[in-house]
């Protein structure tokens, strides 16, 4: 599904500033992947999703989607068929539109249509039915403004947004790590039944290490622009400390990220 051959990526090439991030970098993920990225300080998580949605040009190698390489695609083309919801709830929605208005942008948006302002019968059962899966009541609120709704709501609508039609590429930046943890284990059962029942292929940066255990069928973790643990069916059985001694063993060095929840 999504194939990383050799990628480099450089921020600030030529100034007292330079950081190479990526050199030679290689991943593949299979279709319905759904891999748990974790990773100290810095390590390039957030790089890695952005070079992949488009948010950033690479300096070399190529990203190939499905069998095409997108490598030159603009973020707005890729975002076509790559889903994506951050750590900020209000960066995925629109406050002053309603709850359908948001629904119908991403589906005319996923579709590569310009958006319209009617909502059809049709679409309209289709936000009931896919709103009342996330068992929030949703459904019987499509007329309200979006930024009426909490923080987990308004996370909960975008994931729906970002998946609403399949993307071929379901990309989740720390989304849940804004809410408070009775929200945040919310969103993360949602998100899980989301990404289960549409078998979507996905990555998803955590800093809560049990979390990223639990979740997916894969596990990766990079440390200074590199992979450096990347385990499937050893996930099963794992314990944090166990991952933590692995990362130790790995790289000489203890893991340190600021933001680590161990449980
Ligand atoms: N837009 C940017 N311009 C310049 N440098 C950047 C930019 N984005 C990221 N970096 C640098 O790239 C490196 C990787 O950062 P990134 O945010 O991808 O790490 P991360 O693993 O997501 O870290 P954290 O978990 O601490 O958020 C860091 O050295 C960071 O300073």
């Amino acid at each position: 599904m999504l194939k990383l051959n050799n990628i480099c990526k450089v921020f600030n090439k030529n100034t007292v500033n330079e950081n190479k991030v990526f050199e030679n970098l290689d991943l593949e993920i299979k279709d319905g992947d759904f891999i748990t990225l974790v990773g100290s300080n810095g390590a390039g998580k957030s790089t890695l999703l952005n070079l992949i949605a488009g948010v950033f040009p690479v300096e070399s190698g190529t990203i190939i989607v499905d069998n095409t390489d997108v490598t030159l695609f603009p973020e707005y083309k890729r975002a076509c068929f790559i889903g994506r919801v951050f750590q900020n709830p209000l960066l995925g929605t629109a406050p002053s539109m309603t709850i359908e208005e948001n629904l119908s942008l991403a589906y005319s948006k996923s579709q590569g249509m310009k958006l319209k302002m009617g909502i059809n019968k049709k679409n309209r059962e289709l936000f009931k039915n896919r709103l009342s899966e996330l068992g929030l009541g949703l459904e019987n609120r499509l007329k309200t403004k979006v930024g009426l709704l909490s923080g987990g709501q308004r996370q909960a609508l975008t994931l729906l947004m970002a998946t609403l039609v399949k993307p071929k590429l379901l990309l989740l930046d720390e989304h849940t790590a804004a809410l408070d943890p009775r929200t945040a284990s919310i969103i993360n059962n949602i998100t899980n039944k989301i990404i289960e029942n549409n078998n979507l292929t996905t990555i998803m940066v955590t800093h809560n290490l049990e979390h990223a255990l639990i979740f997916g069928n894969r596990l990766i973790m990079m440390h200074q622009g590199k992979i450096i643990l990347d385990i499937r069916e050893e996930k099963h059985g794992m314990t944090v400390q166990k991952l933590l001694n692995m990362f130790n063993k790995v790289n000489g060095s203890e893991f340190v990220d600021d933001r680590v929840m161990l449980a």
